[in-house]
């Protein structure tokens, strides 16, 4: 299968701290890549790096086949890269509609169709469509981020920590949309939550201490209790 992204011995800084000292993983079409390791690995920090949120300092990042290096984040959002970032990244003040409207990039009919689709997995978003979204609670926060990042044809998705601050029934929710999203989009996944991990990954990479330290498919580490200890502190 051919890769949609890839990242070739990347390095970034923050301020003076080099954080990302060797990144190098494919995404191949139509499959979801779990990006797994400890807090402070350098997880968001690559998927931030991806969006042009942090410049490469060495290495490259291609997307379909095209250096996205170094190009303004919203050069690259434009090429088809969706992101739905730790925080969020929802407008506290503006309602569920105008936050949803803010984020497309077309109003056309396919924007439409998308926009539908989310909606009917996520009904809540509907039902406070003229709520502020600083009054939904975590999980239709995760919800209308994700739907935010999804309302526009993009044909990657990178989502971070997902499952983050979620009660595990929010989780399970959240977890169903993104497979359901898995038939229609590559996707890059950071997540802690294993168990979640575990469902929706095809293929993972360890990232430590701002490397690549290893991969494979996600069926192979559920049987590797020895990695997941070493890498994951998961027994
Ligand atoms: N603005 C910053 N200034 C300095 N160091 C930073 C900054 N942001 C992140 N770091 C450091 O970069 C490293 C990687 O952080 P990053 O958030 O990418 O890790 P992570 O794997 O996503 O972890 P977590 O699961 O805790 O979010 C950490 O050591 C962190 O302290």
């Amino acid at each position: 299968m051919s890769s949609l992204l890839k990242l070739s011995q990347v390095e970034a800084h923050i301020g003076q701290f080099h954080i990302l000292h060797d990144i190098s993983f494919e995404v191949p079409k139509g499959e979801v890549t779990v990006l797994l390791g400890r807090n402070g690995a350098g997880k968001t920090t690559t998927l931030r790096t991806i969006m042009g949120l942090n410049p490469v300092y060495r290495g490259s990042i291609t997307y379909n086949g095209e250096q996205i290096t170094n190009l303004k984040p919203h050069l690259i959002a434009n090429k088809g890269i969706g992101y739905v970032p730790e925080d969020q990244g929802v407008f506290e003040d503006l309602t569920v509609g105008e936050n949803l409207r803010v984020a497309m990039k077309r109003e056309d009919e396919s924007t439409t169709e998308r926009l539908e689709w989310i909606l009917e997995l996520f009904p809540d978003l509907k039902k406070f469509w003229k709520k502020p979204s600083g009054q939904l609670s975590g999980g239709q926060k995760q919800m209308l981020a994700i739907a935010r990042a999804y309302v526009n044809e993009n044909d990657l998705l990178l989502i971070d920590e997902p499952s983050k601050g979620l009660a595990p029934i929010v989780v399970e929710k959240v977890m169903e949309t993104i497979l359901q999203m898995k038939e229609k989009t590559t996707i890059v996944l950071v997540e802690q939550n294993f168990m979640m991990a575990s469902k929706i990954g095809d293929q993972f990479y360890i990232i430590d201490d701002g490397q690549t330290v290893h991969n494979g498919l996600m069926g192979e580490l559920r049987e590797d209790k020895a990695l997941m200890k070493k890498y994951l502190g998961v027994s």
